[in-house]
């Protein structure tokens, strides 16, 4: 599992460790990480030795941090070129260390040089802002960053700490923001670093330990692995029965989107559920007894018999509003996707999990759907408490989070999931997690998880993979994710 901290955890934790540190030494294990990974990307493109480096450096210490690491390039034979953003108040021992290592400085307002240097270098160190940066870029530091998004430079940019201009918290990207190829952070992940647009902006990922661990509280935001998601599935063992492990019920598809029932059972029948019983009307049900004749199905959710939990909305249409309440009212864990987001409750007093998509919670809060793929987090968070649910927002990094305050990122989105009918399959798989006995935030983002390497996995085969490539795919991934089943 990877942890992922606030800018307050971490000063907090930063203050502890250096109490029982030398002055200075904090920042020379950061600069230490920083400069394995330049060393290691400037090998790949011909060595450091004789290599350009262009360090842009913001007045804080994540400057500090940029500067010591060009000084320390710089010694092993780099070219170094320093933009100092506010000269006046560049950390003073990273610039004099600069400096001294053969360092040049080229002044932000000598266009011709700067742009000179950009387009020369092999590598780019973005320190302009840290965990110190609130708000978009602005003056210089925004002109630069526009500078390295529209390609002047030939070399990798790799963001200190994160990309600067990405609110460390949030992944928000509020006004301009540099995009990065690499970024080197410290002592534990930032929310900047894996949420949407601020991951994008971070590109791949190096973690350099600065010993942070001890100091930092459990963290609510997790990021979870293949060996979290392993431990979480549930495990039917030799003795377990159809019932045991969880019977769920699906409510989805109508005359207009048969295939959503049919999907979504799917879905449910793959998660491990003993049982899957749909409620649909008679031609609907047909299509999915013909494709599942493993399912059971009936009219209605009070025809269809007892359930452990409820999928509700996948392609249901209009006019089923007493469908959904008589499901809701159930008292019964619930799984509520797209149409049956319609007819929420006030707030939920049971286990429940909303699967919108960024369309469908705008809907829900009022709010301009880009206002939510802007502020992912904010907005996910919003839903959750005003609900009572754990709200799973998909999309470009899907999110989850909770009542209690927790959030759980998801690691394995993919763009091969943007098509048609494949939220479906995600609605039906938590159910059946949900049925199995997991809690709402765990059976979401155990669905979330492997739903995205179904994704993969079919997007490996065919491309562009549809609803059902992903959903053929998820037995693989499923039996790779937890073993062969019912061994006992
Ligand atoms: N505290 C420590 O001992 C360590 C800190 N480290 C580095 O220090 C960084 C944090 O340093 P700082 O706290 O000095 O903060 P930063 O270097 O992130 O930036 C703070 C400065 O930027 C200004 N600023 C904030 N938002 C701005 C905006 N939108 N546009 C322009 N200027 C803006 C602030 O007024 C302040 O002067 C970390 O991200 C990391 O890189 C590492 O060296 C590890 C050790
Ligand atoms: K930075």
């Amino acid at each position: 599992m990877k942890t992922v901290h606030t800018v307050e955890e971490v000063r907090a934790a930063e203050e502890a460790l250096m109490a029982r540190l030398p002055d200075g030494a904090l920042m020379q294990r950061a600069v230490a990480g920083l400069v394995t990974v330049c060393a290691r990307l400037l090998r790949e493109s011909g060595g450091v030795y004789g290599a350009r480096v262009v360090v842009l450096a913001g007045a804080g210490n994540n400057g500090g941090d940029a500067l010591w690491a060009g000084a320390r390039l710089a010694r092993r034979g780099a070219h170094a070129d320093a933009v100092l953003l506010d000269p006046a108040k560049a950390h003073a021992e990273g610039l004099t260390a600069f400096r001294s290592a053969g360092g040049r400085v080229v002044s932000v307002d000598d266009g011709v040089g700067l742009r000179s240097a950009l387009a020369q270098a092999d590598l780019v160190l973005d320190g302009i802002l840290g965990i110190g940066g609130r708000g978009g870029l602005r003056g210089d530091a925004a002109r630069l960053a526009a500078l390295l998004r529209e390609g002047r430079t030939a070399g990798a940019v790799v963001a200190v700490d994160l990309p600067s201009g990405v609110d460390p918290d949030t992944g928000e990207t509020p006004g301009d923001a540099v995009a990065a190829d690499h970024t080197v952070t410290f002592g534990t992940l930032k929310a900047a670093l894996v949420v949407d647009p601020g991951a994008a902006a971070a590109g791949t990922l190096h973690f350099a330990d600065i010993g942070l661990g001890p100091f930092l509280p459990e963290a609510e935001m997790t990021v979870l692995d293949d060996a979290d998601v392993a431990a979480l599935l549930p495990d039917p063992g030799r003795e377990s029965d159809k019932y045991s492990r969880g019977v769920v019920g699906v409510l989805a598809g109508s005359a207009q989107f048969p295939g959503a029932a049919v999907l979504a059972t799917g879905g449910a029948l793959h998660g491990g559920a003993g049982m899957v019983r749909y409620a649909g009307p008679d031609a609907v049900a047909t299509e999915v007894r013909e494709r599942w004749p493993e399912a059971i199905a009936g009219p209605s959710p009070d025809a269809v018999g007892r359930v452990q939990a409820w999928t509700i909305g996948s392609g249901l249409g209009d006019g089923r509003e007493d469908d959904v309440r008589a499901a809701l009212g159930a008292g019964l864990p619930v799984l509520v996707d797209a149409d049956g987001l319609r007819w929420l409750p006030e707030r939920f007093t049971g286990p429940a999990l909303l699967t919108p998509h960024a369309g469908e919670l705008s809907r829900l809060l009022d709010v301009d759907r880009s206002a939510v793929e802007a502020r992912r987090l904010h907005h996910a968070r919003e839903a959750a408490r005003r609900w009572n649910a754990v709200v799973l927002l998909k999309g470009s990094t899907t999110v989850l989070a909770a009542p209690d305050g927790r959030v759980r990122v998801n690691p394995t989105g993919t763009s091969a999931l943007a098509a048609a009918g494949t939220g479906d399959v995600l609605a039906g798989l938590a159910g059946s997690l949900l049925a199995g006995g997991l809690s709402p935030l765990d059976a979401g983002s155990v669905a979330a998880f492997a739903h995205g390497l179904a994704g993969q996995r079919a997007a490996a085969g065919s491309g562009y993979p549809s609803a059902g490539d992903v959903l053929a795919a998820l037995p693989a991934v499923l039996r790779s994710l937890r073993g062969p089943v019912g061994g006992g």
